[in-house]
């Protein structure tokens, strides 16, 4: 393991909307990435998800596989993601669970995939009221960043920036297995996350990384510690785009330390309809827009096919 970054650390309870914003401002230009405490989501509930992850990753895999993914929900088996960056032949060394909301017209696009009741009876329920509790913390901090960039605290709700159906949660399991070779395994290749912001819960076992100047080379991989009960939050490529490249979509990957490892991320990103298109505030003569409107399906639908294997787009 390389050198421990030190984030700053956002307090999300704090009164003092205006400072706390501009913290937030300056961890978006200096890292795209930020630890975040006193959000409102209970440890115990943190807890109980990383255990009901646990019993699913559990399952046997044909039990797993009755819920194999379709489009962007269900389970993905081992290796089934391959971004670019990878240099496993085989794909990442992960498995992954994704679900949304089972509300609105998103969740009968894109149907939910649950556990069988008999295995794991708190498990739909769990991930409901986490999936609705994270949320309300989106919520808020997405009205903080909009303060960060002199908008309206309701911008991106009005955008359709923000839509509490719009998020998917991301159960992850990383077998922790290494190299003989004595090579950096990934559980995660280095990737920027597609959306608008990322919040992270690990169970505290060291292995993502993030690399703070993507163009240099040989790369410089810095470890980003687990503080206990605190997300990990870092901003996505569209919120990069919207920002015109002033909030930074930072480079991150997990390495494998030899240790089983349980993280769950959770993606709040925009309507599928929402066009993401570089704010005024963030251009000027001397820096005009770098990037052009973009739907954020379109978006996704060009990103996903790159990475998943049996892509298809649709539910
Ligand atoms: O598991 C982690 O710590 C990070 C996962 C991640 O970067 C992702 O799923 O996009
Ligand atoms: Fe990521």
């Amino acid at each position: 393991m390389g050198t421990i970054l030190k984030l700053p650390i956002i307090d999300l309870s704090s009164p003092e909307k205006l400072s706390t914003s501009s913290l937030i401002r300056q961890a978006c230009l200096d890292h795209g990435f930020f630890y975040l405490t006193n959000h409102g989501v209970s440890e115990e509930l943190m807890e109980g998800v990383l255990m009901e992850s646990k019993k699913l990753f559990s399952l046997p895999l044909d039990e797993k596989m009755v819920m194999a993914r379709r489009g962007f929900r269900g389970y993905s088996p081992l290796y089934e993601e391959k971004p670019h960056s990878s240099t496993l032949a085989k794909g990442d060394s992960k498995e992954m669970f994704t679900f949304g909301s089972s509300e609105g017209v998103l969740a009968q696009i894109y149907p939910n995939e649950w556990p069988r009741e008999e295995l794991l009876p708190l498990w739909r329920p769990t991930m409901e009221c986490y999936y609705k509790t994270v949320m309300d913390v989106g919520k808020k901090l997405l009205g903080l960043v909009a303060l960060a960039l002199n908008l309206e605290e309701n911008f991106f709700e009005q955008v359709g920036g923000f839509n509490a159906q719009a998020a998917v949660v991301r159960l992850l399991r990383y077998p922790g297995e290494l190299n003989s070779s004595g090579e950096v395994t990934c559980g995660a290749s280095a990737h920027s996350d597609y959306g608008m912001i990322t919040l992270l819960a690990t169970d505290g076992v060291p292995g993502l990384q993030v690399c703070r100047d993507k163009d240099k080379e040989p790369k410089v991989w810095e470890d980003v510690a687990g503080v206990k009960g605190a997300f990990v939050v870092n901003i996505g490529d569209l919120m990069e785009r919207w920002t015109n490249g002033l909030f930074r979509s930072t480079m991150h990957r997990v390495v494998s330390v030899g240790k089983e490892r349980y993280s769950v991320a959770v993606f709040v990103d925009p309507d599928p309809n929402c066009v993401v298109e570089c704010l005024e505030s963030c251009c000027s003569e001397t820096s005009p827009p770098r990037f052009p409107p973009v739907r954020t399906k379109d978006y996704f639908h060009e990103r996903f096919s790159q990475t998943l294997a049996s892509y298809s787009g649709s539910g």
